[in-house]
């Protein structure tokens, strides 16, 4: 069992493998963008769109073949840019409340989740767990809330992005999500699970304790990222 009472999860090859968003929601953004994007072209754009599509930079707004290709590069390159991931966000929502996108978490986090969530008291075994994704909040939210075992968000204290606490690699912004877990919080009561070696070493000098992530299908790891870091490949060793 882990000695931190605050667990703060990645999404993307920790909890859920990156096929998933890769091959399933990446996909399904792509398919649904030219439909999304006439809307706002017609003579009768939907308001609730209009805010996600002005977070683009105006020279790309200026007409529909420029802004769907603008956007379709930045979706191949999976650039970690905040003005696209709230519009995959919005995107997403009719695909996950329709039951055509399900996340499949990997099984040892939902074993997690339930002894985490589950448990009376921090002595047998409860864990505030916190997300810490570059997918937006909303996204984080409508995934956790679809996953293939039900909707999990009852069990999740916050959620940061990139808008609310700064890119994953900065240090600051583990200092910043140290803050908004709680004023009395220390650091080291925190543990960051990320495939990502930037993410962890960013973590781990802001004080946190930080594992990587190793699932298949994830980068992989050289020599020197394991003598430098705890690497699990699940979560069976946490709980
Ligand atoms: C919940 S958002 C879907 C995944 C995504 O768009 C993404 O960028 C995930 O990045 P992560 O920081 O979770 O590795
Ligand atoms: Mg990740």
């Amino acid at each position: 069992m882990i000695s931190q009472k605050y667990v703060v999860l990645d999404i993307e090859g920790t909890v859920c493998a990156i096929s998933f968003v890769k091959d399933i929601l990446f996909p399904y953004f792509l398919e649904a963008l030219p439909s999304k994007l006439n809307d706002h072209f017609s003579s009768c754009p939907p308001p609730d769109l209009q805010p996600y599509i002005d977070a683009f930079p105006p020279t790309v707004r200026t007409s529909y073949d420029c802004l769907y290709a603008y956007i379709r590069d930045l979706t191949i390159a999976d650039k970690k840019v905040s003005e696209l991931k709230a519009l995959q966000g919005y995107v997403w929502r009719k695909g996950y409340e329709t039951g055509e996108l399900q996340a499949p978490l990997f099984p040892d986090v939902y074993k997690a989740f339930d002894l985490w969530t589950g448990a009376s008291s921090f002595e047998e075994g409860k864990r505030n767990i916190y997300i810490y994704s570059s997918g937006s909040v909303d996204a984080q939210i409508l995934l956790f809330a679809h996953t293939e075992q039900g909707d999990l968000t009852g069990g999740i204290q916050g959620y940061f992005d990139t808008v609310s606490a700064g890119l994953k690699t900065e240090i600051t912004s583990y200092v910043k999500i140290a803050e908004q877990i709680g004023n009395e919080v220390d650091p080291s009561e925190i543990l960051f699970l990320s495939d990502n070696v930037k993410e962890i070493t960013a973590a781990k000098e802001a004080g946190w304790e930080a594992y990587i992530v190793e699932r298949p299908g994830n980068a992989p790891l050289s020599e020197e990222d394991r003598k430098a870091h705890k690497v699990i490949q699940n979560f069976e060793s946490l709980i």
